[in-house]
């Protein structure tokens, strides 16, 4: 008996010492890889953590100056995490367009307890599948029907504004944001949030602080591991927000599943017919979900509830952003703004009436305005993958399990593809010359596989908000648009909002 023990320990210790051995030459062979790379002097353990503890507002600074000194290809170490920054298209595409490489960075997981494993944060089998059954739900139908609730609250916005008060200098950033948030409630969940009536809803002000410490977990390396995090002040006001969304979105689900049973919804008096782009009608994007999974293709509460809580997160943050950059844009280029209202007089004639797809679509150069406010400013400046496969980037070979960060942001202004990439100048975007550019020098909604889904529903949402806006108003920016201070967080956002003030245009709508 002995003798067998002795046996299974001395086997137990080879088995181990192998394991040892093979994985600290795998690490060694990692290590040594990405350290061929240019980058800064990395501490052991840490890595170059440290360099991240610096006021909040500074960190733009800091990650620019990297750029600045190491290039368009350098790694850092997150502590034991290797990362490799890229900004060049042509290594852009090589992460992007491969299928092997969906994996996101370890970043995303600090997404998971609120998002779980919806169609951002998620991977594998299971992220194909519900990309493919979520598809559908982006049709332009169905779009054509959002449409009507862009107008709803754009024009509840536009009656904020004036009775903000003309003339007067404010930050126009929370109007935007609440009037977001009003559209991917009603689009995302069928439900009137009223944001822009009355901003201290519970979800609204959860949604709020969950993206805040997010941001704040990401930014303390301290505070990454979980038992650490759940003991702060931070930890604790986060499972309570989250207890908020989590509850909110469980209960509009039942609701509209019981709805549905009870044949009470506009969803169920379709005929099996209809299809999901059946009848004009007003469905959500939850009503949509509901109805792929019971046609078959079965999801879960818990997924259909983490879809609805990603389609909240990227799809009212984003937008807001993305308006809020342009109007300062457009409130710094008279010239650019007053082609815009030329637009918009074309098509509307000096009318009333509500704006429509048709419209939407006309809206050629409000269009190249907006694309070209999303080059400079990107609402995602970066977005984070894991490498599947050892990969060659430029000159270096990346090893597997390095995770890359893709740099929106620098691959916006990249000389090579815009000329004066630091001006704003729509004509970047037409036709003639974004054929001549790398198709991945433009890439605000990322590309390949993973791209944004709801980059038409972006798009079309800030073509309403802002032609409303413009229709009525003149925008002036009050602060100088270069001397803005950046916050490079999930979301790229002015410091100290957006100043701008408006002065009624000669038009009889508002
Ligand atoms: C200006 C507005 C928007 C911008 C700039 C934007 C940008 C992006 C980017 C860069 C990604 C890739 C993220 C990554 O790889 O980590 C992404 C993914 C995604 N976006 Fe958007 N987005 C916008 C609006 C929206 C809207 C309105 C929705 C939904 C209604 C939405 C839903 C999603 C989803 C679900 C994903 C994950 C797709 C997947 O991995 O399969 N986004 N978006």
């Amino acid at each position: 008996m002995e003798s067998v023990m002795l046996l299974i320990g001395a086997a137990l210790l080879v088995v181990s010492v192998l394991f040892l051995f093979s994985h600290g030459a795998k690490r060694a062979r990692f290590v040594s890889m990405v350290n061929k790379l240019p980058g800064p002097p990395a501490y052991p353990i840490i890595g170059n953590s440290l360099d991240m503890v610096v006021p909040r507002n500074r960190l733009f600074e800091v990650f620019q100056g990297r750029t600045q000194r190491y290039g368009p290809l350098f790694r850092v170490w997150a502590g034991p995490f290797a990362q490799v920054n890229i900004s060049r298209p042509e290594h852009v595409e090589v992460v992007l367009h491969d299928t092997k490489h969906i994996d996101k960075s370890i970043y995303y997981s600090f997404l998971h307890p609120w998002l779980g494993e919806g169609l951002l944060t998620g991977t594998g089998a299971k992220w194909h599948s519900h990309r493919k059954l979520i598809t559908p739900t982006f049709h332009f139908r169905i779009l054509d029907i959002f449409v009507e609730v862009f107008v709803e609250k754009s024009d509840i916005l536009v009656k904020k504004l004036l009775s903000n008060g003309g003339g007067k200098d404010f930050d126009i950033y929370p109007f935007i944001t609440h009037c977001a948030l009003d559209i991917i409630c009603e689009t995302a969940m069928g439900i009137q949030m009223n944001a822009q009536e009355e901003s201290h809803c519970e979800y609204v002000k959860a949604i709020y602080e969950v993206s805040e410490l997010t941001m704040q977990r990401a930014m303390r390396p301290w505070l990454h591991p979980k038992v650490f995090f759940d003991m702060t002040t931070l930890g604790k006001r986060y499972v309570q927000c989250l207890s908020v969304l989590h509850g909110f979105t469980n209960k509009v689900i039942q609701e509209r599943k019981s709805l549905r049973l009870n044949g009470t919804t506009e969803t169920t008096t379709s005929t099996a017919d209809d299809g999901i782009l059946g009848k004009k009608k007003r469905l959500a994007f939850l009503d949509l979900l509901l109805e792929v999974s019971e046609n078959g293709a079965k999801m879960s509460d818990v997924e259909i509830r983490e879809e609805v809580d990603t389609f909240m997160f990227e799809g009212h943050d984003t937008t807001s952003a993305g308006i809020c950059w342009t109007l300062l844009l457009l409130g710094s280029h008279p010239d650019i703004q007053n082609t815009v209202y030329e637009e918009l007089d074309h098509i509307f004639k000096g009318s009333e009436r509500s704006i429509t797809m048709r419209d939407l679509n006309e809206m050629k150069y409000l269009e190249r305005v907006i694309k070209e406010a999303l080059r400079l400013y990107p609402s995602v400046p970066n977005i984070g993958r894991i490498l599947k496969k050892d990969t060659k980037i430029g000159d270096y070979l990346v090893p597997a399990g390095c995770m890359v960060n893709l740099q929106i942001f620098n691959v916006h202004r990249n000389p090579d593809q815009y000329p004066n990439p630091e001006n704003f100048d729509p004509d970047n975007f037409l036709p003639e010359r974004v054929a001549k550019r790398h198709p991945y020098a433009y890439i605000p909604f990322s590309a390949g596989p993973r791209n944004c889904i709801g980059q038409k529903f972006a798009l079309l949402e800030e073509k309403t908000v802002l032609s409303s806006i413009l229709r009525c108003f003149k925008v002036h920016a009050v602060e100088n648009w270069r001397n803005l201070t950046l916050l490079n967080e999930l979301i790229l956002r002015p410091e100290s909002g957006i100043r701008v003030r408006l002065s009624p245009r000669a038009i009889t709508i508002c």
